[in-house]
């Protein structure tokens, strides 16, 4: 084969992926929002979201900034050389991430550091199978953090929350499934797609759950029970009024695949893959003599590219309906008491990015900046240097804060920072906190890196490179920054009441139906 050219159609295969969401999933978006009612924060997120699949599409930019763990799947004819293959996507990775079309998200799990290149210890993964078609068959899936993180494996017989018992029949895997999507809430993007694995072990099963999210989203399951089931998942998910960004309302799963096979006797596993609305996924036919690309996968029928001009006017009106405030640090604890749940904010200004490995130093450590009156925004972004070693920003999104609760809310308190930042809300300790120092819990719309992007006007600075690029305190000007206030300084979260309005409409599923 030529091995030049493959690498190229690999490396074209990583750009699509990770710019251009597949005509599927774009249909699948468009009829969630026109389910939303005009005016609403869902109908506000899903307006943001599609205007960023268009931005993503044009500036050819990754769709989220989290471009996660690249996942090849590969079939080959007989006597095509897999290693070549291997060592073609590795480069074609490497190239693709200094380009600024992946994020550098490999990182040794013992000492933290960042490979940079995206390779490294069982990075990407790459599964080869042998058929007896005549071209090689080459699916990628560039599936998230904070969606992987809501994957969720049930053993049968369980006792679900808000369902009760769960046994080990097609009822009980029904009841799993619905509290997948309960426990999910708007952490991993939603609306999302789930990929479903019934039978095998622990981690066949999970394969299996990831293996279904390969199919296309209106394909019909060739089993009769499980195609009835997926209709009915889809459905009544959709009555648990989790919403866009788990901010309430109509829309919260887009797709559900479910797969089966065999188990031993004493385990019953149901495993979950969650895939957030960034559902990014491609695939190609690739020629075995030339490495040239014959057919790209899930690209039938219409594109619909949201960049038309009543898309751009549904997002602007949604977003006057709301109560806006606008914001520069250094913030008084005397403005953020005045913000309530519902109120949109617009930043302008500097805030300062902070996640996992920051607040983990912050504990212990002096913070490299005064926080006082400040923003931190949980979001490890996608960075371009240029030649005279100034630093761009490509891709922008916030990331799940929930991590962060052990530390926000003494963060907060040690250094005097009143607003944070993220996506998929914050907990107890977090709500206590704020109420307590007067501070602020804003939510970004998760996976519209483009969109926050274009809010970043310049990178004045940075410190703590050593973390590597995503983890990395970066300092941003902004201009109109929107998020909304998800969680105010007198106890209100919209988390917490989201959470339990959908379980307890989780629980009018706990009747039999199977
Ligand atoms: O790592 C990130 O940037 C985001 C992550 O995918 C998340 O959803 O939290
Ligand atoms: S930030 Fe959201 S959209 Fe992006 S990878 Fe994470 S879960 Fe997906």
């Amino acid at each position: 084969m030529n091995m030049e050219r493959f690498q190229e159609s690999m490396y074209d295969l990583i750009v699509e992926t990770s710019t251009n969401l597949p005509k599927d999933v774009r249909r699948a978006i468009k009829a969630a929002k026109a389910k939303e009612s005009a005016g609403t924060r869902s109908a506000m997120s899903l307006a943001t979201i599609t205007n960023n699949i268009s931005m993503a599409d044009e500036k050819v930019s990754p769709i989220c900034q989290d471009t996660g763990l690249p996942t090849f799947k590969i079939k080959t004819p007989v006597g095509v050389n897999q290693l070549q293959i291997k060592e073609a996507i590795k480069n074609a990775i490497a190239l693709a991430t200094k380009n600024s079309k992946l994020r550098p998200n490999s990182v040794d799990s013992l000492t933290g550091e960042n490979s940079g290149d995206n390779l490294g210890g069982g990075t990407p993964v790459i599964k080869f199978d042998q058929w007896e078609e005549d071209y090689i068959d080459v699916r990628l899936i560039l599936k998230g953090g904070g969606c992987e993180n809501k994957n969720i494996q049930y053993s049968l017989p369980a006792e679900l929350d808000g369902l009760g018992r769960a046994g080990r029949d097609l009822d009980g895997i029904r009841k799993c499934i619905m509290h997948s999507v309960y426990q999910a809430q708007g952490q991993g993007c939603s609306a999302g797609f789930i990929g479903v694995g019934i039978g095998g072990d622990r981690s066949s099963g999970y394969d299996l759950a990831k293996e279904q999210l390969f199919r296309s989203v209106d394909d019909v399951n060739p089993n009769e029970d499980l195609s009835k089931l997926e209709d009915y998942i889809v459905e009544h998910a959709n009555e648990l009024g989790i919403g866009t960004m788990g901010f309430g309302g109509e829309t919260t799963l887009l797709g559900c695949k479910i797969g089966v096979m065999n188990r031993i006797p004493a385990s019953f596993f149901v495993s979950v893959a969650y895939n957030c609305w960034a559902y990014r996924r491609l695939g190609v036919a690739v020629n075995p003599e030339t490495g040239v690309i014959n057919d790209w996968m899930y690209q039938e029928g219409e594109k619909i590219d949201f960049a038309s001009e009543t898309e751009k006017e549904t997002a602007a009106s949604a977003e006057t309906e709301q109560n806006v405030v606008t914001l520069q640090a250094p913030i008084t604890e005397e403005q953020i008491r005045e913000l309530k749940v519902g109120d949109v904010v617009k930043i302008n200004g500097r805030m300062y990015t902070g996640r996992d490995a920051i607040h983990h130093h912050l504990m212990e450590n002096d913070a490299p900046v005064d926080l006082n009156g400040q923003v931190i925004y949980h979001c490890g972004p996608v960075m371009m240097k240029d030649d005279e070693g100034g630093w761009h920003v490509k891709a922008a999104g916030p990331t799940t804060s929930i991590r962060e609760e052990p530390y926000q809310g003494d963060i907060m308190k040690k250094f005097g920072i009143r607003a944070v930042i993220g996506k998929g809300g914050m907990g107890p300790k977090t709500l206590k906190a704020l109420e307590e120092h007067g501070g602020v819990y804003l939510n970004a719309i998760g996976g519209a890196a483009q969109y926050y992007a274009d809010c970043i006007k310049a990178v004045e600075g940075v410190d703590l490179m050593n973390f590597g690029i995503p983890e990395a305190m970066w300092h941003l000007k902004v201009e109109g920054f929107t998020a909304v206030v998800t969680m105010d300084s007198h106890g209100n979260s919209l988390h917490k009441d989201v959470d339990k309005s959908s379980l307890e409409k989780l629980a009018q599923f706990k009747e039999r139906v199977y």
